[in-house]
């Protein structure tokens, strides 16, 4: 792993507070405020809080102050090994289909959408995990889904924003003759040498951000209130993290995520595995886990179904 990654996690542990390799930039704050550090996440909890209307069913996936406070309260109370068992949560059931908790075999627990009131679901996983086949069943479903990678494939295409501050930083040799990023260059460079990756973050990130945020925007503006953010480095990115009501990841074992990404890309199992290793380790991606979508050894049928089962959840 990248021992700036590794640094990071061990000051971070607590929920919400890790500080980010690559932190990408956030949505701005619902309400509106300027601060940072510890009083900024503390407003935005505080604005968490706020989500459930007068008369709202507390179990809605947007209202989260309470769901949070309690279950911290219980974990506190609980012996450690306990607490460990519990950072993977359960897959929440729909209302038709009940999915088990596939840690004690039981009925997951249950949240019921409110009309009215918009929910941000941030959806991750690793590379090759299935997170755009996942958006795109969440898109049929009715989910407005904004994606951080194809965001950044835009800002580095042709005549993209990024391109000026990637020749000027990186060099015309990371430019392509029709003026996009050599992606199979840069993609040598930067899992070769991770400041590099943080400097081509630094470029790119902050424009994923407004064009994420205008993305927002236009959905609400169309009367949309179920937004899926696809962001792959969501959990590296404390910033985001405190943008979204709901972290769903998708998960799958680094042979998979090899195998498929072989499969698509053509690139090697060394260089799969060097983009795996740049990532957050899957752990901690399960550990920052509201719901878990298991994607291995399954069939895209199967997965249509887990998929369907949590959109109802969230109100789709
Ligand atoms: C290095 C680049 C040129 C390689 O391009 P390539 O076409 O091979 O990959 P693409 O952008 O389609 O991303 C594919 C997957 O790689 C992984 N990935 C991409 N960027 C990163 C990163 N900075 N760190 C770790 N993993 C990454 C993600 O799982 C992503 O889904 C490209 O990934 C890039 O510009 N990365 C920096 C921007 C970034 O951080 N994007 C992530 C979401 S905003
Ligand atoms: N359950 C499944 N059954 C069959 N194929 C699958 C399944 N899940 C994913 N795939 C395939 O695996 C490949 C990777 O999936 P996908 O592109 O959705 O992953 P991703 O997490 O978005 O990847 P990346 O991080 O590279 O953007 C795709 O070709 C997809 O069709």
């Amino acid at each position: 792993m990248d021992p700036d990654l590794a640094a990071a996690i061990a000051v971070g542990r607590h929920r919400g507070l890790y500080v980010a390799l690559a932190d990408l930039p956030p949505v701005p704050s619902r309400d509106g405020q300027g601060r940072h550090g510890p009083r900024r996440l503390q407003a935005v909890r505080r604005a968490r809080r706020l989500v459930r209307p007068a008369g709202a069913d507390p179990d809605h996936p947007g209202v989260l102050g309470h769901r949070r406070r309690d279950r911290h309260r219980a974990q506190v109370r609980q012996p450690a090994a306990r607490r460990r068992l519990r950072a993977v949560r359960p897959v929440p059931s729909g209302r038709g289909l009940r999915l088990p908790d596939r840690r004690t075999g039981g009925p997951a627990a249950r949240h019921r959408p409110v009309a009215g009131t918009t929910v941000r679901i941030g959806l991750t996983g690793g590379i090759g995990s299935g997170k755009s086949t996942v958006l795109a069943m969440l898109r049929d479903l009715g989910a407005a889904t904004i994606d951080a990678d194809a965001i950044s494939r835009a800002t580095t295409a042709s005549g993209g924003a990024a391109i000026p501050p990637i020749a000027k930083h990186f060099g015309a040799d990371f430019i392509t003759a029709d003026g996009a990023l050599d992606r199979d260059r840069m993609r040598v460079h930067v899992y070769a040498h991770p400041a590099a990756r943080r400097e081509l973050e630094a470029i790119i990130h902050p424009l994923v951000g407004a064009e994420s945020e205008r993305q927002v925007q236009a959905a609400l503006a169309a009367g949309r209130r179920t937004i899926v953010f696809d962001v792959p480095l969501l959990v590296e990115s404390g910033r985001w993290r405190q943008q979204v009501d709901r972290v769903v990841v998708v998960d799958c074992s680094p042979v998979t995520q090899v195998a498929r990404v072989r499969e698509r890309s053509g690139l090697d199992a060394a260089q799969v595995e060097a983009i795996i290793a740049a990532q957050a380790p899957r752990g901690l991606r399960l550990q920052a886990a509201d719901v878990v979508i298991h994607n291995d050894g399954i069939g895209l049928d199967a997965l249509r179904a887990q998929v369907e089962s949590i959109a109802r959840t969230f109100g789709l």
